[in-house]
């Protein structure tokens, strides 16, 4: 694609950016854990009348009929705006006490970085049906690269062993220390982003309509953004309204109908497996 002028790269979330299983399996089940003692201690308190309002009437009639709903919500993944808002209100306890961290694909952060220090500085955005705050929570906190974590504190670790006659056992222990302390840390993407969309802004993610809303919003023609999705109707609602737009494909995805796959490749657009192989 090197030469067609794209200005913003704008990504998908689940399945694009981190496993389909770590919002099914961490971050949903996570907001279900937290709701009980969230419903008892604020259910009337300011902060969470927002979140508790935008839910239907009859789902409001106590805390009891509001968690039933939250949990047959969740259990059919409707990816609805209140159920959404909601959700990134929970994860904010989560994220912050380290419970919850962002296990991105690892070509995540290094692609997007290539991509702002592109001479042309590309943009790159979100458009996700997560609410934009639970997007900025995932992208505050990714986990860091603990495999190359380790690989850089072995090296670095060696290094200044066969710089140091004799290695004390207190230097050992902070080595130490620091390699745990590693593991648990994490790393603030947002700097990278400039711009997040979710249904309340945007629209539905299978809406043509909604990609020319962003590319209104963002002052660019739709030619000039790449969108990148595992979802095939999203990437055909993108192509849809002008942008151009490819199917990610991640481990753990589901398998592409044969005619997922047709539509997918229209144009002569590609497959992409890592955002390490799309060429902006
Ligand atoms: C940003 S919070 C986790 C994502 C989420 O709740 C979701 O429904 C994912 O939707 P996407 O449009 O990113 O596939």
């Amino acid at each position: 694609m090197a030469g067609q002028k794209i200005k913003a790269v704008v990504l998908d979330i689940e399945g694009t950016v981190c496993p389909i299983s770590f919002v099914k399996d961490v971050l949903f089940p996570y907001s279900l854990h937290a709701l009980p003692s969230v419903l008892s201690t604020q259910w009337d308190s300011p902060s969470f009348a927002p979140f508790r309002d935008a839910f239907p009437a009859e789902a409001r009639t106590s805390p009891a009929a509001f968690e039933a709903h939250v949990h047959d919500l969740t259990a059919k993944d409707v990816k609805i705006a209140y159920l959404k808002g909601l959700q990134g209100y929970l994860y904010q306890h989560g994220y912050a006490t380290g419970a919850l961290k962002t296990p991105f694909f690892r070509d995540v952060a290094p692609s997007i970085k290539r991509w702002k220090e592109d001479s042309r500085g590309l943009m790159v955005g979100i458009y996700s049906s997560g609410s934009i705050s639970a997007q900025k929570l995932l992208f505050r906190y990714a986990a860091l690269d603990t495999a190359a974590s380790a690989t850089t504190n072995a090296a670095s670790s060696s290094a200044s062993k066969g710089a140091l006659t004799e290695s004390k056992g207190a230097e050992n222990e902070e080595e130490n220390e620091a390699e745990e302390k590693k593991g648990t840390e994490t790393e603030d993407l947002t700097p990278l982003l400039s711009a997040y969309y979710d249904t309340t802004t945007a629209g539905y993610k299978a809406e043509s309509s909604s990609y020319t809303y962003i590319s209104r919003d963002l002052d660019l023609a739709p030619e000039e953004i790449l969108f990148l999705s595992d979802s095939v109707k999203e990437v055909v609602a993108a192509r849809a309204a002008g942008l151009r737009a490819k199917v990610v494909v991640r481990e753990g995805n589901p398998v592409l109908s044969d005619e997922e796959m047709e539509q997918a490749v229209e144009n002569g657009e590609e497959i992409v497996t890592s955002l390490e192989d799309v060429d902006v």
